[in-house]
């Protein structure tokens, strides 16, 4: 029974999952926090992750891929030292790089074209562009630059050759997925000369073997991917699965056979991890809006919950634009939260929280809408993520959505995408293992309730 590894490397914890290579079967877990705020030294990912693989976690296992948060900024210098800490993809500082860099290429639709997404502060491009302007020393000393899974895979191998992924390449701003291959002149029209960028390794390729101090030795490592590629390979996602996903991010995503291009810049034009392409629609606010919610009432998530499901749908009138942390979709970096129509009758524990759970399902399902808008066919709602837990989340999202939601068995996804990529470059078949789903899936049902949503839009839309 060979055992293969899946690590997430998301943007609040570190989660690793042993699972049986051939079957999938879950062998034991472990997870580490990540440290809070939108620069993190990339050591402490490292940590995280020695950390949850400490106890014997990996002992036996022959095969490990690293998935991480997309876009994060890692500059190292001529010795693959850190310059500084990364930037993620939450990290708005860049809004204005990103706008400059959008007018000089040409306008949105040239950017669309060249690399199938329109650059927000989230990119990796728009990052290169504000250390060039506002670090200019360490923008000298960046010989190189990765992401936060390409970085940790070249920490597991310690292969002087570093190495990515076509999906999270796709998320960088200078690759363009459709024809595979970088686009050095956007890294040279960003930052002004060009890092050098880690080599982009096939689907299920070996790249290296674990011999870290500190870590068994694994003689298979896959090359890794972002986050939401994984979740996709690990929740097994087929044509007509539109993955929700209400973590820190909110993101729907869906597995494409042809690249898309939308020049609004509202869907992200990525590519998967197994050679096709991830269309995706990302806000800034999700679970940790509810979070925000449940600690402003001063109750834990699960009373949160109760009072949601207390409240009547439409949450008494009251309506939550959810921007608490300035938004990426629609490109708002400096926006704030907004609670709109509070009355003396509405002010009540039971409608916060209601329009607490509304306005970020709200926000989401302007994601779906998105999606089939560049014509994402959807004949099914996967729900997934840390707010996906969310008893309020799981009722009230079918209602906010107009459709079914499938709510899958509780996992990782992302770390159980990171296993199956490991167990398939283990194998080294053409195409993923298949591992036997869960039959613990439930699908929730409820009527849908637009005029919510009218009301959400008026809200957005300042009306
Ligand atoms: N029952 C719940 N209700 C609402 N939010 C929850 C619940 N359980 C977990 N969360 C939230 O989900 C988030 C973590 O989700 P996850 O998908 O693991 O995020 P990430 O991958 O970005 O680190 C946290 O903000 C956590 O508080
Ligand atoms: O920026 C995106 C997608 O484009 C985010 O989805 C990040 O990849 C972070 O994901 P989570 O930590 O929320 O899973």
């Amino acid at each position: 029974m060979p055992l293969v590894a899946g690590v997430d490397s998301s943007t609040q914890a570190t989660k690793i999952v042993v699972r049986d290579a051939e079957t999938g079967e879950l062998v034991r877990q472990a997870r580490a926090p990540h440290p809070d705020g939108t620069e993190v030294d990339p050591r402490a990912w490292w940590e995280a992750l020695t950390g949850a693989a400490s106890g014997g976690l990996l002992d036996g296992v022959s095969a490990i891929a690293v998935a991480g948060q997309q876009h994060g900024m890692v500059a190292l210098d001529a010795e693959g030292g850190v310059v500084r800490p990364a930037l993620l993809w939450n990290d708005t500082r860049s809004a204005a790089a990103a706008a400059d860099l959008t007018a000089e290429l040409g306008g949105p639709a040239a950017w669309s074209e060249a690399v199938g997404l329109v650059p927000v502060p989230s990119f990796t491009v728009t990052k290169l562009r504000w250390l060039a302007e506002h670090e200019p020393a360490n923008a000298a000393r960046t010989e190189g630059v990765l992401l936060p899974h390409d970085w940790l895979t070249q920490r597991l191998t310690g292969a002087d050759e570093a190495v990515t992924d076509r999906g999270d390449a796709s998320g960088t701003g200078y690759y363009d997925p459709a024809a595979d291959r970088y686009r050095t002149d956007l890294l040279t029209l960003a930052f002004g000369r060009a890092p050098r960028t880690p080599r982009v390794a096939a689907p299920a390729e070996t790249v290296g073997a674990v011999r870290a101090r500190g870590l068994p030795p694994i003689d298979v490592v896959a090359p890794g991917t972002g986050d939401n590629m994984a979740a996709a390979l690990g929740l097994g996602a087929g044509p007509g699965d539109v993955v929700v996903s209400v973590g820190t991010s909110g993101t729907a995503f869906a597995v494409a056979d042809a690249p898309t291009s939308d020049a609004t810049g509202t869907v992200a034009g990525f590519a998967d991890a197994t050679g096709r392409y991830l269309p995706l629609v990302c806000t800034l606010n999700a679970a940790r809006v509810l979070n925000a919610g449940a600690a402003a009432l001063g109750v834990d998530l699960a009373a949160f919950d109760r009072l949601a499901l207390a409240a009547e749908p439409g949450a008494g009138g009251l309506s939550l634009l959810p921007y608490l942390d300035g938004e990426r979709t629609p490109d708002r970096p400096d926006a704030t939260g907004r609670l709109d129509g509070l009355t003396r009758a509405n002010l009540r524990p039971e409608t916060m929280a209601r329009a607490f759970v509304e306005g970020v399902l709200c926000g989401l399902a302007d994601a779906v809408d998105a999606l089939t808008g560049n014509g994402v066919p959807v004949r099914r709602v996967l729900l997934i993520g840390g707010g996906a837990r969310s008893a309020a989340v799981r009722d009230i999202a079918p209602r906010i959505l107009g459709r079914p939601v499938t709510v899958p068995a509780e996992s990782e996804y992302v770390a159980d995408g990171a296993a199956r990529q490991a167990a398939w470059a283990l194998a080294g078949t053409a195409e993923p293992p298949v591992w036997r789903a869960s039959a613990d899936t439930a699908v929730f049902e409820a009527d849908p309730t637009p005029r919510v949503r009218e009301r959400y839009a008026a809200v957005r839309d300042g009306h």
